[in-house]
């Protein structure tokens, strides 16, 4: 495990913003070899989905085609459908067509899947049992939410300013486990008659010891403490998560290691949250904990994820839905899916200086004044998605992106 770990790009993984750079990076084995031929050229799916997800993805593809070939990277990309648009189109949410292209890219960017539209599909037949169907086939077990409170964003916090400023927080969480996967799951009927519903969150010592490695890496490159969020005190599947964590501590003693259990964790996420560097925890909690995180930031339209395995591509999303309610309307602030980018950069290909442009590129146009509404503070100058982009294209090659690479 180890070994693989070496070989992939889950050894590098440890993005703060504040810590960003200097980190050696290696790019997808295939992907290497790939661009041996030309200069470095790469082929990225694109997965637009739904709702606000074309409008963020559009954007977001121009700022990275741009950051890409000023840094001598070629990016060829198609686009696929997924979610809600692919059920509309084709009958299922994750067409064999849209996995069979993920899986033979070198990265993945997706917008969003879902919509009230298909709020009451079958389970099957629901656009977020695609993206389930597309994390388990694409074998993402390890999902990096960087939570970092920019100093420019410190007024769009919903929290005071002594307890927002300076937080930098990485959410580890688990992906393809726990109770989103576990069986039995379904309907049925009690003794009493009654209709009943079911899931079962189910850990093995395997997927726990693999996210677990993940996360004491990531700390180590960050501030070097890991806080891990489980139920022990309830939960069979978190006592075993707690037993596993625990041990596996020995193999990495410069780490603090300490637990918590999540409904305290929920709690000093808002009481003090610059409390915590890095958290590892399950499905469900790491995406409850990483929704509540985002707030402190000041929107969930902020936080880009990385999703890696330990082979294979990346994908690579902001961590907020299809946002039915202003969708259409060019409101959606298309940063967490730029940022999304950056991270695709960065782990997807190992194209640092290309990723340090686009995050440069975002802060200069932040210190610009541009918000969108989510965002937006008395002072600054209010834009749409479109212009938010069009505002971040121009700087990806200003002085400041460029005095990040060097
Ligand atoms: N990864 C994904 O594709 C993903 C993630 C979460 C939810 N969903 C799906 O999205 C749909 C809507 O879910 P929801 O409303 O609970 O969550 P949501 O994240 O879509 O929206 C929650 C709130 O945040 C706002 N918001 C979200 N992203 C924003 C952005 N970029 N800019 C400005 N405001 C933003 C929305 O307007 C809304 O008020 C559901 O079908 C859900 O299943 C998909
Ligand atoms: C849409 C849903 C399946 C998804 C999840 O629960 O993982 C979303 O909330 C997320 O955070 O990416
Ligand atoms: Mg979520």
């Amino acid at each position: 495990m180890a070994a693989a770990l070496q070989a992939t790009p889950l050894k590098t993984l440890a993005f703060s913003r504040r810590r960003a750079g200097g980190a050696a990076v290696r790019p997808r084995q295939m992907a290497a070899f790939r661009c041996s031929a030309a200069a470095r050229s790469y082929n990225i799916t694109l997965l637009p989905g739904d709702g606000i997800g074309p409008e963020v993805v559009a954007v977001a593809k121009d700022v990275l085609s741009l950051a890409g070939s000023l840094e001598g990277v070629e990016l060829r990309f198609q686009e696929k459908l997924m979610g809600g648009s692919a059920l509309d189109a084709t009958g299922v949410p994750l067409p064999d067509e849209t996995l069979a292209a993920a899986r033979d890219s070198d990265a993945v960017l997706l917008g969003a899947i879902g919509g009230y539209k298909w709020d009451n599909n079958e389970k099957h037949l629901k656009p977020e049992t695609g993206l389930l169907q597309l994390r388990a086939g694409l074998r993402v077990f390890a999902n990096l939410r960087p939570a970092s409170v920019l100093p420019q964003l410190v007024d769009a916090s919903t929290l005071k300013k002594e307890v927002a400023e300076g937080v930098d927080i990485m959410v580890v969480r688990e992906l393809t486990g726990g109770i989103y996967f576990g069986k039995p799951r379904g309907f049925g009927t009690n003794d009493n008659g009654e209709e009943t519903g079911f899931n079962t969150e189910v850990y093995s010592a395997s997927e726990i010891d693999r996210i677990a490695r993940v996360a004491f890496e990531v700390a180590r490159k960050r501030r070097g403490k890991l806080c891990s969020v489980d139920k022990a005190n309830v939960l069979e599947a978190s006592m075993l998560w707690r037993r596993r964590v625990t041990a596996l501590a020995s193999e990495f003693p410069d780490i603090e290691l300490s637990h918590m259990y999540v409904d305290n964790a929920a709690m000093q996420l808002v009481r003090n949250p610059k409390q915590f560097d890095t958290i590892v925890t399950n499905n469900i909690f790491g995406d409850i904990l990483s929704d509540e995180a985002s707030m402190i930031t000041g929107s969930i339209g902020m936080l880009p994820s990385a999703s890696v395995g330990e082979s294979g591509p990346g994908l690579f999303e902001p961590i907020h839905g299809s946002a039915p309610d202003i969708a259409g309307q060019d409101k959606a602030n298309p940063l967490a899916t730029i940022l999304s980018a950056a991270m695709l950069l960065r782990y997807g290909l190992g194209e640092e200086n290309a990723a340090k442009r686009i995050e440069a590129a975002v802060t200069e146009t932040l210190d610009q004044g541009f918000r969108t509404g989510d965002i937006y503070s008395p002072g600054t100058t209010l834009v749409g998605c479109k212009r938010m982009g069009e505002e971040v294209l121009k700087t990806v090659d200003s002085q400041k992106a460029v005095a990040a690479i060097n």
